[in-house]
């Protein structure tokens, strides 16, 4: 089953009854979709708790955990502050919010004891393949010079995914792998599929839209079909 993942990152859009708005979208297509395409949202730590409380389908991320433990640690937040809030999971290393590998390493353990999903992020098919050595839930590859810009990974640098695809399964052929960066269309995310991917992780395709949900719509309808192409 593909994966529709949605960083919300710090849009306007991302926060209070806008957040909302998309959230409540994005559970309303994760019923049409139930069982064909995955939903993931990464939000911003302070939506977790009222988006995740809103939603049923739609699984919610943090974007970011610091590595440590509950205690003396000001403005820090440790993993098992994002799962009490009532994430399932969380992004790790976003090229906006890198972590050092040690404190990968840390977090994907400790996430896992917690029962706690990992979406590890990588710039390169290296990085990627490192990550997946941590054995992560999924890592998602997105060349940091194409976020944000509209040209998608899968078209503008498609040897980016297919090398991350081998690299990985060299290391851990348990581990999908996500494309990110540019993806703007249902087109870019099919392309992705058929690529390798096992999804997609968008943020401006979905946050900056005038209608959030119909780009939704289009980006699951898209990875639906590619899914169904490949049998
Ligand atoms: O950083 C990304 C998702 O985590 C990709 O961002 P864009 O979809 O805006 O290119």
């Amino acid at each position: 089953m593909p994966v529709l993942a949605v960083n919300y990152k710090a849009y306007p859009t991302a926060f209070g009854s806008a957040g909302l708005a998309i959230a409540l979208s994005a559970e309303k297509l994760a019923e049409q979709y139930d069982g064909i395409v995955r939903f993931i949202l990464a939000v911003p730590a302070t939506e977790i708790a009222r988006i995740s409380e809103a939603l049923d389908k739609v699984v919610v991320y943090a974007q970011h955990v610091d590595p440590v433990e509950p205690g003396a640690y000001t403005g820090f937040i440790p993993l098992e502050a994002v799962k009490e809030a009532g994430a399932k999971g969380t992004l790790l290393n976003h090229s906006e919010r890198r972590l050092r590998l040690s404190d990968i390493d840390l977090l994907v353990r400790r996430a896992t004891s917690l029962g706690l999903e990992t979406l590890v992020c990588a710039d390169t098919p290296a990085a990627a393949a490192a990550a997946a050595v941590f054995a992560p839930t999924m890592v998602a590859v997105e060349p940091p010079e194409l976020i944000g810009t509209g040209l998608p990974v899968s078209k503008a640098k498609p040897e980016v995914i297919t090398s991350s695809i081998r690299m990985v399964r060299m290391i851990n052929p348990e581990v999908p792998v996500l494309a990110g960066a540019g993806i703007t269309s249902g087109e870019d995310a099919a392309r992705a599929l058929e690529l390798g991917a096992a999804g997609v992780l968008v943020a401006s395709a979905v946050m900056k839209a005038k209608d959030p949900e119909a780009k939704m719509l289009e980006l699951a309808e898209a990875l639906a079909k590619a899914a169904e192409k490949q049998g």
